[in-house]
């Protein structure tokens, strides 16, 4: 028996974020998490605010809730959390996945590492700022990206993904791309409200903050190659959960 934390499974929808935006997939978020960013958009995976929905499960009965929900409309699934890399046990649904045929996206912090990372087609880490109220560990993140790169499979691909809120962020964003040169890397807008239930008024806030990031971002010469994104699920559902 091989249970895993599931606080929801939803799908089919779009990918909002990151280097996979617009992709059709269902995700799994799993419950629980080393971190506690004030920010968090999915506090309730680790805050207990939900512990009574969080349902311990086989890979086979998230496979059988995936299949319920996305049919055979779907190649893809988002692992997300919380953090889901503290769940060494994961490898058994991510071999029900492979064996299915699936493609599997992950989201991590990059505070742990995990042997499955290996099996994962699209890797996103997301190395909080400061604003986040966490330290980084720098000697883990550099570990993981050192293993992922020396695997060097064509197929499948890690990326890093920066939120920012501010200044400071911005400027632990530009040390983060001077450390690990040709990963593939990604800006992506803070949501500093992610309690209001009025859409229209976020999404004006939030396209003020894309558009501050873009202007910022595309006179520095020190950020290159990098993409700059929103995240785009919130301009379509706002802070609605399970998008
Ligand atoms: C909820 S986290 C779960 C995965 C993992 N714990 C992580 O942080 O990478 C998924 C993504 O949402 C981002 N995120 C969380 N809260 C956010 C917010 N308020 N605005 C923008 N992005 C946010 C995180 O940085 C991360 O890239
Ligand atoms: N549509 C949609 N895209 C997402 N990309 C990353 C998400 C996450 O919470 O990890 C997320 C999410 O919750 N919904
Ligand atoms: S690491 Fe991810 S899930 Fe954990 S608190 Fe931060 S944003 Fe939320
Ligand atoms: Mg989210």
């Amino acid at each position: 028996m091989s249970k895993i934390p599931v606080l929801e499974i939803f799908g089919p929808t779009i990918q909002g974020e990151g280097m996979v935006i617009g992709q059709k997939t269902m995700f799994v978020r799993t419950a629980g998490c080393d971190y506690s960013c004030s920010w968090c958009d999915s506090a309730f995976t680790w805050d207990g605010s939900s512990k009574d929905s969080i349902r311990q499960m086989e890979p086979d009965e998230i496979w059988k809730e995936l299949k319920e929900l996305g049919g055979e409309g779907f190649s893809f699934v988002t692992i997300s959390g919380g953090n889901p890399a503290l769940l060494k046990n994961l490898d058994g649904f991510i071999s029900l996945l492979k064996a299915e045929r699936i493609k599997i996206c992950l989201e991590t912090q990059g505070s742990r590492w995990q042997d499955w990372f290996y099996e994962i087609d699209e890797l996103t880490i997301s190395p909080k700022p400061p604003s986040s109220g966490m330290k980084t560990d720098f000697e883990m993140l550099d570990l993981i990206l050192e293993k992922l790169q020396k695997r060097g499979d064509r197929d499948k691909q890690v990326s890093l993904k920066i939120v920012i809120f501010n200044d400071d962020d911005y400027e632990y964003a530009k040390m983060v791309y001077q450390r690990y040169p040709g990963i593939p890397f990604y800006l992506q807008v803070g949501n500093d409200d992610t309690a209001t239930a009025d859409d229209q008024d976020l999404m004006q806030r939030l396209l003020g903050k894309y558009n501050w990031l873009i202007e910022k971002t595309m006179v520095d010469h020190d950020l290159k190659d990098v993409k700059v994104l929103p995240q785009l699920h919130t301009y379509i559902w706002g802070n609605k959960r399970g998008v």
